[in-house]
């Protein structure tokens, strides 16, 4: 069976994968490809200083293992294969390379550094075209890397030796193989499960889909670059190829349109595949109308926020909409318009006995709730709402573009101006980090640091879940004057509290508290260029040898980079910047042994040490 036709289009050529790796053909023969085996003889010996990053080795050297095979195929028989695959998977730790054990000890000094800690596993893989004119090889090579986060958990001397001495890790890179016992150390795996194997499938039929398909211009709305197009758009398309009918049509009778994931987040002229015309008209832009009415129904989540409708309901629903109006004092008529737009917005239930929340109301929108988004829904509405009013103009006169096209950081210039913003900001930032500090906290194992100091650590929600991760660590929460002096009202008891203090000052001007680890959450993004050197050079000098800096930040590698939520917040509050980015800041301001890690699905993580000056 050929599920993904872009398989398919290889069916007809002489491809040849230029690897001995048994995984790699079980991955490819399994997806239905024909091929042929000749494993590489290029030795994997690359200098790997001279690559900027490890994932542009990984692909040097499947390209040369590709090219290897390519070439002696082609001396020997003057004709050289149509497509020559090639592939190389590597471990990195920190910012150190693991390939395949030479030795028992190699592999027990891999698997000890991996012991207990995240690491990537990158896949690097080239596509080589091949054609010989006049007896000379022409190639042109694709290449793509894949990157996937496992984390180790911690293991014992005798468990590690146990498993070296299986034979297992010998043929494999990092000294595991997480599809067979190796899979027993892992305890959790961000990413393809293939990559780790040694062939990112996915990703791998993207690129076919790239390089057979690529998109005419009038196609673009239709098939998403993201995804492998499902196989409905892929036979439009190569009956378009053969000559068929005009994509703007092939996509009717609702088979074409569809898109390959469940991702609502489609492009907004998709056609909805139920309503296409039959006659040549163009289909209903589904998508488009949606946004046109998104604004409509962000104000419709905000109005009931505000009005507390939803704490309400938590405590007293089901009740009818009379009696809603009556405890808001507000006009009944009004009140069962909104009472029904959230009931078709999936916020609110309606049955007899009358209106109550959904689950996601009870969770995120109810004011006390542990998950609640209230305050990041009270905050957008106040503020974020009218910054965004400015849009069109702030397009046109060209605003500081570092900081957006707005110009304008959200949080900007509200801290100071009353009490009751500072405030609001303060809810909205400490609903985003309930969400995300425990990620943070956890993504790198800090219990080797005893104190740590959070700048602009605003209500503390960080340094409480570092508190409680790590029983020895003391915390200090350093903010402006005017929100440490409001954080008391966030604070719940507990014993890590006594382990936290609340420090007032600007990290700008004033001396930063001492501490082994400083740390930034979603700080660095709201800052151009000059402001972001001038504190990572403040923290530089602050901190000593062997400290670390923990810098959290939006997830923005390149590939999230084009999707919705990045892209919006990018207009008010400038790019976000890639882990490589982050990366590379921390060297620059005297960091070493930089690590990146995923912390949940909205963020990414780098700690790096202090280098002796
Ligand atoms: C991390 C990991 C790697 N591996 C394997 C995939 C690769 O086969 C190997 C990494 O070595 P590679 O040098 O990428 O590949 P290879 O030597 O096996 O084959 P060739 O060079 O001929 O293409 O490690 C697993 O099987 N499971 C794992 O969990």
């Amino acid at each position: 069976m050929v599920l993904c036709p872009v398989i398919g289009k290889l069916q007809h050529k002489h491809v040849v994968l230029a690897s001995a790796s048994p995984r790699r053909q079980e991955i490819l023969s399994n997806a239905g490809l024909r091929f042929e085996v000749v494993p590489s003889r290029f030795k994997e010996k690359l200098r790997k200083a001279s690559f900027a990053t490890p994932y542009a080795y990984a692909m040097e050297t499947a390209k040369q293992k590709a090219l290897e095979v390519a070439s002696r195929m082609h001396q020997k028989d003057l004709r050289a294969p149509d497509v020559v695959i090639g592939a190389d998977t590597i471990v990195v730790v920190g910012a150190v390379i693991l390939e395949k054990p030479v030795d028992k000890q190699d592999a027990y000094r891999m698997l000890s550094r991996l012991n207990g800690k995240e690491h990537s596993v990158f896949t690097g893989v080239a596509i080589v075209h091949c054609c010989s004119k006049d007896g000379r090889l022409d190639t042109e090579v694709s290449e793509f890397y894949e990157e996937t986060t496992v984390k180790f958990s911690e293991l014992s001397e005798e468990l590690l030796w146990e498993y070296i001495n299986s034979g297992e890790p010998m043929d494999k890179a990092g000294g595991y193989g997480i599809q067979a016992q190796g899979g027993m150390l892992v305890e959790y795996v961000h990413g393809d499960f293939l990559n780790v194997v040694g062939f990112p499938l996915n990703h791998f039929c993207k690129e076919l889909a790239r390089l057979y398909y690529p998109p005419r211009p009038e196609d673009l709305h239709r098939v998403r670059h993201a995804s492998i197009p499902a196989v409905d758009t892929f036979e439009n398309l190569s009956d378009m190829e053969a000559g068929g009918s005009d994509p703007g049509q092939s996509a009717e009778g609702g088979r074409g349109g569809q898109q390959a994931d469940g991702d609502r987040s489609q492009a907004p002229g998709a056609p909805d595949a139920a309503l296409n015309g039959a006659d040549g008209r163009p289909p209903l832009p589904a998508g488009l109308l949606e946004l046109m009415d998104g604004f409509k129904a962000s104000k419709v989540l905000f109005t009931a926020c505000k009005l507390k409708l939803f704490d309400m309901l938590k405590d007293q629903g089901p009740l009818k909409a009379v009696d809603i109006a009556r405890k808001l004092n507000a006009c009944a008529g009004g009140t069962e318009w909104l009472l029904d737009v959230c009931v078709a917005l999936g916020l609110l239930e309606k049955t007899h006995r009358g209106y109550s929340n959904t689950e996601v109301a009870t969770l995120h929108l109810a004011s006390d709730g542990e998950h609640s988004l209230q305050g990041l829904a009270e905050y957008n509405d106040a503020h974020v709402w009218g910054v965004f009013t400015r849009l069109g103009p702030a397009v046109q006169e060209g605003a500081d573009q570092t900081r957006g096209a707005l110009g304008v950081m959200e949080e900007e210039g509200h801290l100071s101006q009353s009490r009751e913003m500072t405030l609001q900001f303060m809810r909205a930032m400490h609903s985003l980090s309930k969400l995300t500090a425990h990620h943070v906290a956890t993504a790198f194992d800090l219990s080797r640091f005893t104190s740590a100091c959070d700048l602009g650590g605003c209500t503390g929600i960080l340094a409480r879940e570092l508190a409680q991760e790590y029983p020895r660590l003391q915390v200090t929460v350093f903010d402006l004057p005017e929100v440490t002096e409001l954080s008391g009202g966030f604070q719940r008891g507990g014993r890590q509290t006594e382990r936290i203090r609340f420090v007032p000052g600007d990290f700008f001007k004033d001396n930063l508290p001492e501490a082994d680890l400083y740390v930034l959450s979603r700080i660095l993004q709201d800052w151009p260029d000059d402001k972001l050197h001038k504190l990572l050079s403040r923290i530089s000098s602050s901190c000593k040898p062997g400290g670390g800096l923990l810098v959290a930040e939006a997830a923005a590698e390149e590939k999230e980079r084009a999707s919705r939520r990045p892209r919006l917040r990018a207009l008010s509050a400038g790019q976000p910047r890639s882990p490589d980015e982050h990366r590379w800041l921390l060297q620059r301001h005297g960091f070493q042994d930089v690590r990146v890690a995923r912390a949940g699905d909205l963020l990414h993580v780098v700690l790096g040490t202090r280098a002796v000056p």
